[in-house]
């Protein structure tokens, strides 16, 4: 799937869809714990949630996030408990991918299949399994095993690999077996295969966009009874059969097994599940193909008027509406449709007669050749399981098992496609709607509901956005640093995102935003600083960093001036701006310098530093170079974020120096995060050209353009600069008992393991919350000023942490 596909499939999922995407990706390419943890979830929701539709953006994210999407191989295995299932995926079923018997007795894989399974394996990282309701506790455990096996890994369940469970258990059982939740007869180790998994549940249904309509198919769907209103809703899409054959003909079934041209015909058996020939694929027939009956075969002439030998049909083209079904076959066959131009077309699928042994008795053998396929103007409601209809015929009984009623239903787009018709038309009385269900086995998928539900999978996207609402509650100022790589490409992306918005400020880099034009809208956000040094000579915008506000902060920010100006002398190493703000706690304020940094690649050391140095000039402590214009104040806490491009990991020569010089310490862990090297990942640039429109020169409106500096102050800078990088001047503090002050600081660092956003593809570093210190005052007693102060410079003593700079 091309990138920007890719990115567009992911922008169209709701925020609930989004999030196990986002989990994926952390537990792929984040740090910390979360990486060494494979995703082992079971992945639910009502039916018509998006759960297919969440698993095939799943899947191209397993391909992008391991390995360099262009290569041959996926990075997942996809499967589903019936071949129908499958064909969404473009998988298979999980008995041909697995090569599992109906046998009780899990056989292990020869020498020969297990080496080749192996090699099928290399850089495989997930599997995935649709349509679970249909897989019994029997299956899993086989899958369970074999997986083991071919990873070499026993000690971990599913082999350690990232395992992806999908379906509703609402929906259709396994056919005489028994549900993977429960436990498995004969079988040692109870549920705790099944238990290990954990549950992440869709809630939002998409397949109806009519609310109330989709909750009654929910209640159903729960064995719940209805409302008196509710059943009159359903009870309304009554229809005799007849009507439904004048109204709505393509949805009635004709039973009589006759071969028409034109008609819908179902595929019955898996021809070739990979191709899409599948049980219950369905397609139109368009041709049916005779041989000419062989004379000789029909024997001697007894009468010179004997009735003439039948043609015997040899083939049946079908024309299927995904035109990727029976691609191969289609392909195969090429030669003969090209010979017989007028009568057969390319888009044609050849289905030929099927033989199948039959055994009656023990002595009783037979051979039955025919073609595997039945007329479709109806399907089963198991065949139609996972398919999404615009209308439905249904014809209900009272007797049917709740799960069948749910899925027949719940197939249909909107309630205006439902007609529900009853044997020998009787009037429809909703049974199940007016009773509910309390079987057993309703009992037992509520109860395993109610237990999943303890083991709701804790996604990172969870607990940043937790962390968050903590933080704001008590104050505290959230900055998020984002490398964007084009802003307007992405700043969609960040309006979107559950936990960006949540920030106080965005420092933004790589934001390709020119000087020369307004600064690109965030929605409830301000532009409050912002420089690129690119000019409009420079034949793209690469670069560029942002500072934004957002405008129900309580904190203010303002640009500083003057130094983002002066970091304006150094055009070549990157760009650099600075903002001032100012947070409000109970009864104090505390400032802060937040920086905003981007560095071209391959730049030394020497070269940063007189970039960071002239910008932070005013606030080092060796005084003795700042310009008299410029107000010094050397204990403003600093935090400054941003892509150094630095390899900060192989050579420690530039944090030294930055501690050394500025006295800022790195904040970010950097020991878990993976070398893009390592990992070849396409990152998500969107060419410059198709920013046109923006980059273009603003005419009119607000310019956040910095007033450029007098030849004079330039000049001053210049002869202020130290000869060298001066070298670390010494802070004394006094130091102050923690125990005196009781004045907690608070200071959260949330590192790329705690998020992860769809502006950042393809980009895992560089992803980093940094939270600002506010101070807690201690019970009933007053926070001023001095003790703030004391404190911070107690910590700056103690953590030499208050400047701060996040990579
Ligand atoms: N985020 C989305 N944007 C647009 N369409 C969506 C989205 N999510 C799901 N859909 C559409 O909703 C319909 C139902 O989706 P899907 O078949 O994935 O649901 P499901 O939960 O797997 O259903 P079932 O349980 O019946 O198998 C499909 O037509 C799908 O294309």
């Amino acid at each position: 799937m091309p990138k920007q596909q890719y990115c567009e499939l992911l922008r169209t999922t709701n925020a609930e869809q989004r999030e196990v995407v986002l989990e994926a990706i952390h537990r792929l390419h984040g740090c910390g714990d979360e990486l060494l943890q494979a995703l082992q979830i079971f992945f639910t929701g009502p039916a018509g949630c998006g759960k297919t539709y969440t698993l095939k953006a799943l899947m191209e994210t397993y391909n992008r996030y391991t390995q360099n999407h262009n290569s041959l191989n996926n990075a997942y295995v996809a499967c589903a408990s019936t071949g129908k299932a499958a064909v969404p995926l473009g998988g298979t079923t999980v008995h041909s991918a697995f090569r599992l018997t109906t046998s009780r007795v899990t056989r292990l894989l020869s020498a020969e299949n297990l080496q080749a399974y192996r090699n099928m394996f290399v850089g495989v990282r997930a599997v995935f399994i649709d349509e679970i309701s249909m897989l019994s506790a029997a299956i899993l455990g086989k899958i369970n095993y074999r997986l083991q096996q071919i990873t070499g890994i026993y000690d971990q369940v599913f082999g350690g690999l990232h395992i992806i469970l999908c379906g509703d258990f609402r929906q259709l059982p396994p056919v005489r077996a028994t549900s993977c939740y429960t436990v498995p007869i004969n079988q040692l180790g109870g549920p705790i295969l099944w238990q290990s998994i954990d549950y992440f549940p869709l809630v939002r249904v998409v397949r109806q966009t009519d609310e109330l309509f989709s909750r009654i198919l929910t209640k159903i769907g729960d064995g719940l009874k209805l409302s008196v209103n509710n059943i009159k809703f359903i009870e309304s899409r009554h229809k005799s059969e007849s009507w439904c054959k004048e109204n709505v003909p393509d949805a009635v079934r004709d039973r009589r097994i006759a071969l028409a041209v034109g008609y819908p015909y179902m595929i019955t058996s898996n021809i070739n599940v990979g191709d899409g020939l599948v049980n219950g694929a369905i397609g139109v027939l368009r041709h049916i193909e005779r041989q000419p009956a062989d004379p000789a075969e029909a024997g001697p002439s007894t009468s010179t008027t004997s009735p003439p030998t039948k043609d015997e049909i040899i083939t049946l083209w079908f024309e299927f509406p995904d035109k990727s079904t029976g691609a191969s076959a289609k392909l195969k066959s090429r030669p003969h449709v090209l010979s017989k131009p007028n009568t057969l077309s390319v888009d044609w699928v050849p289905v030929y007669k099927k033989v199948v042994n039959i055994t009656l008795t023990k002595t009783v053998k037979c051979k039955r050749k025919q073609f595997p396929c039945v007329p479709a103007c109806a399907i089963t409601i198991h065949k139609s399981q996972g398919g999404t209809f615009d209308v439905i015929v249904y014809k209900y009984s009272s007797k049917q098992p709740q799960q069948l009623v749910y899925v027949a239903m719940s197939r249909v787009t909107s309630i205006n496609g439902l007609y529900i018709i009853t044997e020998k038309d009787s009037p429809l009385i909703f049974k199940h709607g007016r009773e509910g269900n309390d079987s057993q086995t309703t009992r037992d998928i509520r109860t395993e509901y109610i237990r999943l539900q303890g083991h709701t999978l804790q996604t990172t996207t969870k607990k940043a956005v937790k962390f968050c609402d903590d933080a704001t509650s008590a104050g505290q100022t959230i900055v998020t640093n984002i490398n964007c790589q084009s802003l307007s490409a992405h700043a969609t992306d960040i309006e979107t995102d559950t936990v960006i918005p949540r920030s106080d400020y965005l420092v933004l880099t790589e934001t390709w935003m020119r000087d020369t034009c307004e600064p690109h809208p965030i929605k409830n956000y301000e532009c409050i600083s912002r420089k690129n040094n690119r000019t409009k000579s420079d034949t793209n915008a690469a670069g560029g960093v942002a500072i934004y506000r957002r405008l129900s902060s309580i904190s203010t920010g303002k640009v500083i001036d003057a130094v983002t100006d002066t970091a304006r002398v150094i055009k070549t190493c990157g760009d650099l701006c600075l903002a001032e703000v100012t947070c409000f706690t109970a009864d104090t304020t505390f400032k802060f310098v937040l920086g905003a940094v981007y560095i071209h690649p391959g730049l030394s050391v020497q070269d940063i530093g007189m970039l960071l140095h002239q910008a932070l000039l005013p606030y080092v402590h060796n005084s003795q170079y700042v310009p008299p214009f410029l107000q010094v104040d050397p204990n403003m806490p600093i935090l400054l974020c941003g892509d150094f491009n630095q390899n900060v990991k192989s050579d420690d020569k530039f944090l030294k120096f930055i501690k050394d010089t500025f006295n800022l310490d790195c904040v970010s862990d950097m020991s878990n995060t993976i070398d893009i090297e390592e990992h070849p990942i396409e990152t998500l640039k969107v060419e410059m050209d198709e920013n046109e429109e923006y980059n273009r020169e603003a005419s009119h409106g607000i310019s956040f353009q910095t007033q450029p500096l007098s030849t004079q102050q330039v000049s001053s800078i210049h002869q202020s600069l130290p000869p060298t990088a001066p070298t670390h001047t010494e802070v004394k503090q006094e130091p102050v008992d923690e125990e005196d002050h009781d004045i907690q600081l608070y200071l959260y660092l949330v590192g790329t393991s705690e998020m992860t956003s769809l502006i950042n593809y393809g980009q895992p570093l560089l992803f980093t919350i940094s939270y600002v210190p506010t101070l807690k005052p201690r019970q009933n007693q007053q926070t001023t000023s001095t003790q703030i102060w004391s404190f911070l410079q107690h910590l700056q003593h103690k953590l030499e942490a208050t400047r701060l700079m996040c990579i």
